[in-house]
């Protein structure tokens, strides 16, 4: 492709060179730098990569598209090279990578998910219902990129813009009609998500989080760049409950719909009478949706954050004339790897995995739990090594006082100590419920047996941490662990019912 199709979205002053050049491909990374390739320079939180011209050059890479002006003697060696400077580059990725993919976003309805919790859920949750109304749906998180029959991992939530073009272009060519996706603050900010245009952006939540250094200098300024989502959406599905809200909103130019179970006036509302739904195969909740619309919905996850993910993927549904009974057969049957998902070996007890790994998490879980009255609630954990001390403390002291008895574990080890974990974990304990029933297996797969062996009628068995990985790590070593077969064989030799 001659790169002066690429161009046409972007403002730059040509340095020196032809806009007749031929692009091979698109490079962020000089490792991965191919002869015929633009390379794009881009100053990150680490790294400059203007630095990184002359050897990409040297790779073959025909074009450079620079932010700041490159040292005289580096451009007099490279007289061949295009030269494009523009304003931002990480915008203009996005754009010239929109163009050479040929802007696949155009070819779907695009729903982008943003808050602080519930993205990834949500997104499952529309995907799962919109594939029950008979479209063909790709979705791209934390937990991936999924379309169908393929599923890969990605780094990050919202992928660098190059590798998003990329990812879009792939599901529209497998015949996608609708892609969900995840758009993390950080996404917008360093322009991932440039260019690419929603049918609904979906706001979940927002509480402190992704402050610090390389993430966001302040709340508001993290709040600011969700609300950005706002200003590149035709609807807005909004929570009325959040008081962050009406802050994110500002600026927006789309139409806003709302849900919630304490605003009155939410176009979509839940009131707080809701039902715990438990059986072998399935925690959840049942509820009433009114406002808008009337009907009763049953969601296979639990909890009162399972009604607003379901409230907000209900009027996603309706904005965009999904069938009421898509709606029904996608909540009850959407599953989320990793998170909540039970593993139905017995009629007897519950026992689930969840990605929980810090003090927050684990908390919410177990009061989600206990909401649902087991008989004990049961928690196998461990935390992992080579990482704050401070999750240990933490998990152990929630665990201690939320569960009624607790299996201390591995979880990835990395270069500690297994023993020294626990010992950590145990001083958090000590803090939070010193009598707190608990038994030390430091090997996890063991720790599992243990768990069913000793289940009790009524149990919910909650194992923590690891989620959807399927290894453990021990001395920088990953082997393969996945706990849901490891669980599930093991009630199958055993015969558990
Ligand atoms: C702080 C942050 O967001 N960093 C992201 C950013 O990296 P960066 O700007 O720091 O890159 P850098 O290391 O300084 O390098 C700058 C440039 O030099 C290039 N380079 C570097 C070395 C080299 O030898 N050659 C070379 O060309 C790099 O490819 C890059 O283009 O750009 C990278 C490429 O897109 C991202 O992978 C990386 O995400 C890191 C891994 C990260 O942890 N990000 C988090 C904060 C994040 O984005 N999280 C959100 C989820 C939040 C939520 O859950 O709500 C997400 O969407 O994932
Ligand atoms: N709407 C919600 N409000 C609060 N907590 C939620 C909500 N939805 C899910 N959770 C809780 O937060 C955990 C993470 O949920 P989820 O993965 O959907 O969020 P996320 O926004 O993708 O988060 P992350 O970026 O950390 O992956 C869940 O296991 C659940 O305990």
């Amino acid at each position: 492709m001659l790169l002066k199709h690429l161009v046409k979205d972007i403002s730059y002053t040509l340095v020196q060179g032809s806009l007749n050049t031929e692009v091979s491909d698109i490079y962020y990374d000089s490792r991965k730098m191919t002869p015929g390739g633009l390379f794009v320079c881009i100053v990150g939180t680490q790294r400059d990569s203007h630095e990184f011209a002359a050897d990409v050059v040297a790779k073959g890479a025909a074009t450079l598209v620079i932010q700041h002006d490159l040292p005289a003697e580096v451009v007099a060696a490279m007289p061949q090279v295009t030269i494009l400077k523009t304003d931002n580059t990480r915008y203009a990725m996005a754009m010239l990578a929109a163009a050479y993919f040929g802007h696949p976003a155009g070819e779907m309805t695009m729903i982008g998910v943003t808050g602080t919790k519930g993205k990834t859920t949500t997104t499952h949750m529309i995907k799962a219902v919109l594939e029950a109304a008979g479209h063909r749906v790709g979705m791209i998180g934390t937990n991936g990129v999924y379309y169908p029959n393929h599923h890969y991992d990605l780094n990050n939530t919202t992928p660098e813009s190059y590798d998003l073009q990329r990812i879009l272009r792939q599901l529209a060519d497998a015949g996608c009609d609708s892609c969900v996706m995840e758009v993390s603050s950080q996404g917008i900010m360093m322009d991932r998500v440039a260019g690419v245009r929603y049918k609904i952006g979906v706001f979940t939540n927002l509480y402190p989080d992704h402050i610090g250094p390389g993430e966001h200098q302040s709340f508001e300024e993290y709040r600011s760049w969700k609300g950005h989502l706002f200003r590149r959406c035709e609807i807005g599905v909004v929570n009325a409950d959040d008081e962050n809200t009406a802050p994110l909103l500002e600026g927006h130019t789309c139409r806003v719909t709302t849900y919630g179970i304490d605003a009155a006036d939410a176009d979509f509302r839940a009131g707080h009478e809701y039902k715990l739904l438990r059986t072998k195969n399935m925690l959840g909740v049942a509820f009433h949706v009114s406002g808008r619309e009337e009907m009763d919905v049953q969601v296979n996850m639990p909890g009162l954050f399972s009604i607003y993910n379901a409230l907000a993927t209900i009027a996603v549904a309706k904005e965009l004339g999904l069938p009421d009974e898509a709606i029904h057969q996608g909540l009850s049957t959407a599953v989320v790897k990793g998170r909540v998902e039970l593993v139905p070996v017995s009629h007897r007890f519950t026992i689930l995995l969840d990605y929980a790994h810090n003090e927050a998490a684990t908390e919410s879980l177990m009061e989600t739990l206990r909401a649902y009255k087991p008989t004990r609630l049961v928690v196998v954990f461990g935390c992992g090594g080579n990482r704050s001390k401070l999750r240990r403390y933490g998990m152990g002291e929630v665990c201690a006082k939320l569960a009624d008895f607790c299996i201390l574990t591995e979880d990835n080890n990395r270069f500690e100590k297994v023993e020294d974990i626990i010992a950590d974990i145990k001083v958090g304990m000590n803090k939070g419920n010193p009598d707190a029933k608990y038994v030390e297996i430091p090997d996890r797969l063991d720790a599992l047996h243990y768990a069913i062996d000793n289940a009790q009628d009524g149990d919910m068995i909650a194992v923590i941490g690891k989620g959807h990985e399927a290894y453990r790590d021990r001395e920088g070593i990953k082997t393969p662990f996945l706990e849901r077969e490891l669980i599930e064989e093991y009630a199958a030799e055993k015969g558990i019912e």
